[in-house]
C-alpha cells in the first residue's frame, strides 16, 4: 500500500482508539471501518512517533479489516509468552487479545498469522474484541455456513486428512459452521446436492478433491439453477442463468487446475483462507452439446486426440494416483495418433486481447471486468447485442471459420488451466471470466515437434509459436470427425452456421479407432461430434484470481 493510500484510509472515522502494549512497547491502536493500525508511543512523552518508515521493526503497522479473520481474548493474557522465539517481558497489564489475519507469503500462498495486544483491564480487552468482531460481521460476503464434500480417493487419497488437519481448524476459528459429507462413490456429491441438500441454508459449497470433484459439484448446482429458472439447457445457444452459490475448492486432486488457475497455487490453507475471507471470483463455463442434447459443462480442459486418449487410458490406472497421467501421457505420446475432422468456430469479436498476447488474467482484471459490465447491460441493450450477434453469425461473409485437418490434439479451455505440472497452463493468456475460450489446434507433426510443444508447457517458451499449432479465442466451436455425413466444403460452411443441426452419430472412439474421444474435465464423452458454447461467469468461486507478482509478500508497513 502506498503512503498516500494509507493516509486516505487513516482518515476514516475512528471507531475505537486506546493506548495498549504491543511487543513490549506502548502503542496507540486505532480501529476504523477499513483497518486496524498502530503507532509506537515515544515514552519520553514529548511526542508520539509513528514507526512508519523509521523503525526496522516497521512491519505490521496496519492490517486491513478485509484481511482480519477474527479477534479473540487471549487466555494467558499478560503471562510470559514467546513470539519469534524471544521471551516478552511480563507486561504491566495481564489482559490481552489476539488478532488473526491472512498474510500473503511467497508464490501466491496465504498463511494465517496472529498479533497479540495487551490491555490495562479486562473490560478494555473485551471492548476491543467486540468492536473488531462487530466490524467483521458487517463484511457480508463472508460465509457463515458451508456444505463440504470430501472425496477420500482424490489424488494421493489425502483429502480427509488435509481437511481435518489444515482446513477445519481455520473454519472453526472463523466460526463457520459446516456440514461435512465424505463421499462413498462417484456422483455421491452430485446426487446429494441435487436431491437431498437444502442448498438455501448454505453460503457456499466446498469440495475437497480435484477437478473432477469440482465438475460434479458445478453440474448439480447448474442443473438446479436452470431447473429453478425454467431454462432448458438442452437448447444450444440458450442463455444460462449463473449460479448464486459460491464454490470453494480445497485442492487434493491429481491436477487441481481450477484451484491453481484461480488462486495461483494448489495450497489447501490458501484456499481455506480465500473461503474464510469471502473472496469471489467468477469463471466462464462452456456447455457441450451433441445435436440438441446437452452432454456436459466444462470449466477446465475439453480435449480431443492426445488428452482425450490419455484420459481414457489413465482411467484404468486410477489406482496409481496422479502418476497415471504421466504413464498414459508417455504411452499416448509414443502412439502418436492423429485424427481427421473439421473444426468450425466463431471468433471472439471486439477489442478483446488474444491468446498470443502474453497478457495473462491478473486480478483485478480489466478485461474480465469489461465482460461483467456487458452482463449488466439493460434489457434493450442485451436485445440489440443479441440481434447484432445473430446477424453476424448468419451474415454471408461468414463469421464462422472452418478448418479441416488432421490433428494430434484439439483443446478448448475457458481458463488457463495452469497447474503444478504447467504453471502457465494450456493457454497462459486465457481469461477466467471474459466469456471466451481458447481453442488450440495441434496439427499433425513429428514426434519431436510435438514433444517440443509439450515441453514448452513446462517452461516460459511459447507453446503456440510453432508452425503446426494455432490458437483462437472463440465464443463457440463445433467439431465433426472425418466420417461426417457432411461431404462438401459448401455443406460444411452451411452447417457450421447452423449450430445444432444433425451431426454424425456416436461411432466407436478412443485410441486405435479413427475417432478419438473428448475428455471433458476428466470425463469421457460418448460422442465425438460436439457443439460447444461458452457462458460468461456462470459459476463463482471463493478465490480472487492470480495477483501480480509471483512472490509477493503482504506488506503491512509503509
Ligand atoms: C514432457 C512434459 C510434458 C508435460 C506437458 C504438461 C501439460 C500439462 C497441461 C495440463 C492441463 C491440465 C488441464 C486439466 C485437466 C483436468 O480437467 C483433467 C481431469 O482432472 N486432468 C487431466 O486431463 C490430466 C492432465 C495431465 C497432463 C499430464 C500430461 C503428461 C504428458 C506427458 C507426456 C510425456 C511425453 C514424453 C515422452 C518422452
Ligand atoms: N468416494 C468416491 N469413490 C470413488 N470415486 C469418487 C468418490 N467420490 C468422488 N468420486 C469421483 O472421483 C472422480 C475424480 O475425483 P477428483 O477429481 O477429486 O480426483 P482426481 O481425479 O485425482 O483429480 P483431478 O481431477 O484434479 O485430476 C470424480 O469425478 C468423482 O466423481
Ligand atoms: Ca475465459
Amino acid at each position: 500500500m502506498l503512503l498516500q493510500e494509507f493516509s486516505v484510509l487513516e482518515k476514516q472515522p475512528t471507531l475505537l482508539s486506546s493506548q495498549l502494549f504491543y511487543r513490549n512497547s506502548v502503542a496507540d491502536l486505532t480501529l476504523n471501518r477499513v483497518m486496524l493500525f498502530w503507532k509506537r508511543v515515544d515514552m519520553s512523552r514529548r511526542h508520539a512517533r509513528s514507526f512508519l518508515c523509521v523503525s526496522k521493526d516497521a512491519k505490521n503497522t496496519f492490517l486491513l479489516l478485509n484481511d482480519i479473520i477474527v479477534a479473540r481474548e487471549t487466555e494467558e493474557g499478560g503471562q510470559k509468552n514467546k513470539q519469534g522465539g524471544k521471551k516478552e517481558k511480563v507486561p504491566l497489564h495481564s489482559y490481552g487479545f489476539t488478532v488473526s489475519y491472512a498474510d500473503r507469503t511467497k508464490h501466491h500462498r496465504w498463511r494465517c498469522k496472529a498479533l497479540m495486544f495487551h490491555c490495562k483491564d479486562k473490560s478494555q480487552c473485551q471492548q476491543w474484541v467486540q468492536t473488531i468482531n462487530d466490524q467483521l460481521s458487517l463484511l457480508c460476503s463472508r460465509p457463515k455456513r458451508l456444505l463440504v464434500y470430501i472425496n477420500p480417493y482424490s489424488g494421493k487419497r489425502l483429502g480427509k486428512r488435509i481437511y481435518e488437519q489444515r482446513v477445519a481448524p481455520l473454519f472453526a476459528q472463523a466460526s463457520i459452521s459446516t456440514d461435512v459429507i465424505v463421499t462413498k462413490h462417484a456422483n455421491h456429491a452430485r446426487d446429494h446436492l441435487e436431491t437431498e441438500a437444502d442448498v438455501e441454508q448454505y453460503d457456499g459449497v466446498v469440495c475437497v478433491g480435484g477437478d473432477g470433484m469440482f465438475s460434479e459439484i458445478i453440474h448439480s448446482l447448474l442443473y438446479r439453477t436452470q431447473r429453478v429458472s425454467g431454462v432448458d439447457h438442452h437448447q444450444y445457444d440458450q442463455d444460462l442463468v449463473p449460479c448464486d452459490l459460491r464454490v470453494g475448492i480445497i485442492p487434493a486432486g491429481s491436477t487441481d487446475c481450477i484451484c491453481y488457475a484461480t488462486t495461483g497455487t494448489n495450497d489447501p490453507v490458501t484456499s481455506a483462507l480465500h473461503i474464510v475471507l469471502g473472496d469471489s471470483q467468477p469463471i466462464d463455463v462452456s456447455s457441450v452439446h451433441h445435436n440438441n442434447t446437452f452432454l456436459r459443462y466444462s470449466t477446465s480442459l475439453l480435449g480431443y486426440g492426445f488428452y482425450g486418449d490419455m484420459l481414457m487410458d489413465s482411467e484404468r490406472k486410477r489406482w496409481m494416483g496422479p502418476a497415471r497421467y504421466d504413464l498414459s501421457g508417455v504411452k499416448m505420446f509414443l502412439n502418436h495418433h492423429y485424427y481427421k475432422g473439421t473444426v468450425s468456430f466463431l471468433p471472439a469479436e471486439g477489442n478483446l486481447e488474444f491468446p498470443k498476447d502474453k497478457m495473462g488474467c491478473r486480478s483485478p482484471c480489466h478485461i474480465c471486468k469489461t465482460s461483467v459490465n456487458r452482463l449488466s447491460l439493460s434489457g434493450d441493450q442485451v436485445c440489440e447485442m443479441a440481434k447484432e450477434k445473430s446477424d453476424r453469425e448468419m451474415s454471408d461473409d461468414g463469421a464462422w471459420h472452418v478448418i479441416r485437418g488432421t490433428f494430434l490434439a484439439i483443446n478448448a479451455v475457458c481458463i488457463s488451466c495452469a497447474c503444478p505440472r504447467s504453471p502457465g497452463g494450456l493457454s497462459p493468456s486465457a481469461h477466467l471470466a471474459d466469456g471466451t475460450m481458447d481453442l488450440i489446434l495441434v496439427h499433425r507433426a513429428s514426434r519431436l515437434d510435438f514433444l517440443r510443444h509439450l515441453i514448452r508447457h513446462t517452461n516460459k517458451d511459447d507453446q503456440f509459436n510453432l508452425s503446426f499449432v494455432e490458437v483462437h479465442r472463440v465464443r463457440q466451436f463445433r467439431f465433426a470427425p472425418e466420417q461426417s455425413d457432411v461431404t462438401s466444403e459448401a455443406e460444411l460452411s452451411e452447417c457450421s452456421r447452423k449450430i445444432g443441426t444433425a451431426q454424425v452419430g456416436s461411432a466407436p472412439t478412443g485410441p486405435g479407432t479413427s475417432h478419438s474421444s473428448w475428455s471433458c474435465d476428466g470425463e469421457i464423452l460418448p460422442q465425438a461430434a460436439i457443439q460447444v458454447s461458452v457462458h460468461c461467469q456462470l459459476v463463482k468461486l471463493f478465490a480472487r484470481g492470480i495477483e501480480w507478482g509471483s512472490s509477493s509478500t503482504h506488506s503491512h508497513c509503509l
